[in-house]
């Protein structure tokens, strides 16, 4: 079996392509930096170092690279059985493009199914794929394009900062990994691949893990570099940063134990080990990596604005969801546009109108008046 994977970056090699090759599925990264798609091309295989309470390096073999512009990806996607992404939201629709093209050549000389798993920090990833996919079909080709792939969405979880070391191909992951993916969505007979795991109610464990992981992540990134930390280790070794993550994690945890019916005490249980994971001190995970693109962060159906609406649905605490978000709207690296971007549209525009225009929360609500008084409470800390 043959999988195109769509970006070599931190996931893409120390997760899904890790996970794909030990299932013996031959991997073909499809990246757009040259130098690395080089490198892979001439070794064939790469490290992933495994760090926590048993530390060690795989080795991960049968691999290879192309570049996801070139001409080559077309006949590619004809020939391969699955297609993968870990990209990021903000690329798939680059990629959407040549996926349509190749699946139409696909459609004229394979006639076996083919499953697309986007595997980005997205609620139903590869749905949004697809829309974006079907935009450059023709007519003719959609409703093939309908019966031949699968557009399967997928929950990814595991901490994988960019690995600071000598191998350019190195990736450094913590040892838990999560790869859910709904099995109602599938073509065909579904990949037996060892650590991704099937279920018919995906929605429930993606909000679970973006409305946790995420949000409590961010919250720490963002407290954090409100305080001056530079990593999230620093910043979850900070007692009062520590209390507030949780109690965010707890304030979106009420929403889903609500929604979802999970367990209290179970929920309780996976909001004390992400806490133990953020403090993983193996990881040296950057504050800006973790708070990067913020207004992605910030937007409606992410991990901030999303849960405060839950908690408003369902009339729980939101204090600290509050605080996090005035927190993101203080976040500033010169280095991201995003944060660039905020920045000045709240020196051009004023806060109110840079919230609305970026959360789609509505001015005149009560939420939207605690973020501004919150924001102009700890701007004036600074
Ligand atoms: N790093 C992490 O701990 C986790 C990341 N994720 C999600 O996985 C996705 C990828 O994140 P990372 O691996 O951390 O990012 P990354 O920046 O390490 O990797 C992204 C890769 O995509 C490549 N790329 C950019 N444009 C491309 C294009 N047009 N065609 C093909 N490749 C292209 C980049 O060159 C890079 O190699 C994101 O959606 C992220 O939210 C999800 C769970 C964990
Ligand atoms: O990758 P994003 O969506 O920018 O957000 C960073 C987050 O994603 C992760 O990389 C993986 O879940 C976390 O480390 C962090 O919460």
């Amino acid at each position: 079996m043959k999988a195109l994977h769509f970006g070599a970056g931190n996931i893409g090699r120390g997760f899904i392509g890790k996970l794909l090759s030990e299932s013996d599925i031959e991997v073909i990264f499809a990246d757009v930096n040259q130098p690395l798609l080089d490198t892979i091309n001439q070794r064939r295989e790469y490290p992933v170092k495994v760090v926590g309470t048993h530390t060690k390096t795989d080795i991960v073999t049968n691999v290879s690279a192309i570049n996801s512009t070139s001409n080559e990806l077309i006949k590619m996607i004809e020939n391969v059985d699955l297609i993968t992404t870990a990209v990021g939201p903000t690329v798939l629709d680059i990629i959407a493009k040549p996926l349509a093209q190749g699946l139409t050549q696909r459609l004229a000389n394979n006639d076996h199914p083919i499953n697309i798993i986007a595997c980005e920090n997205m609620v139903k990833g590869t749905s949004y794929l697809k829309e974006e996919i079907f935009k450059y079909l023709s007519d003719e080709a959609k409703p093939g394009i309908e019966k031949q792939v699968g557009f399967v969405d997928s929950a990814v979880d595991r901490i994988v900062p960019p690995a600071e070391s000598d191998d350019p191909l190195e990736v450094i992951v913590e040892e838990f990994s999560e790869w859910i993916v709904d099995q109602t969505q599938f073509k065909g007979a579904i990949p037996d691949i060892a650590g991704m795991e099937l279920t018919d109610n995906l929605i429930a464990f993606v909000e679970r893990k973006l409305f946790t992981l995420n949000t409590g992540h961010a919250a720490t990134a963002y407290l954090g570099s409100l305080n001056g930390y530079q990593t999230i280790l620093e910043a979850i070794h900070d007692d009062v940063i520590k209390t507030h993550v949780k109690q965010t994690m707890q304030e979106s945890g009420e929403v889903l134990i609500l929604r979802y019916g999970f367990d209290r005490n179970a929920h309780q249980a996976y909001i004390e080990k992400i806490l133990n994971r953020f403090a993983n001190p193996y990881l040296n995970d950057n504050i800006n990596r973790v708070g990067r693109q913020p207004l992605r962060k910030l937007s409606f159906s992410d991990r901030l604005i999303k849960p405060l609406l839950g908690t408003i649905e369902y009339n729980v605490a939101n204090d600290h969801l509050i605080e996090v978000i005035a927190s993101a709207l203080l976040f500033r690296n010169n280095d991201d546009p995003q944060a660039v971007e905020l920045e000045q549209s709240i020196a051009d525009q004023c806060i109110e109108a840079t919230l609305v225009k970026y959360t789609g929360l509505d001015s005149h609500s009560s939420e939207a008046k605690r973020i501004i008084q919150a924001y102009e409470r700890l701007k004036a800390k600074q």
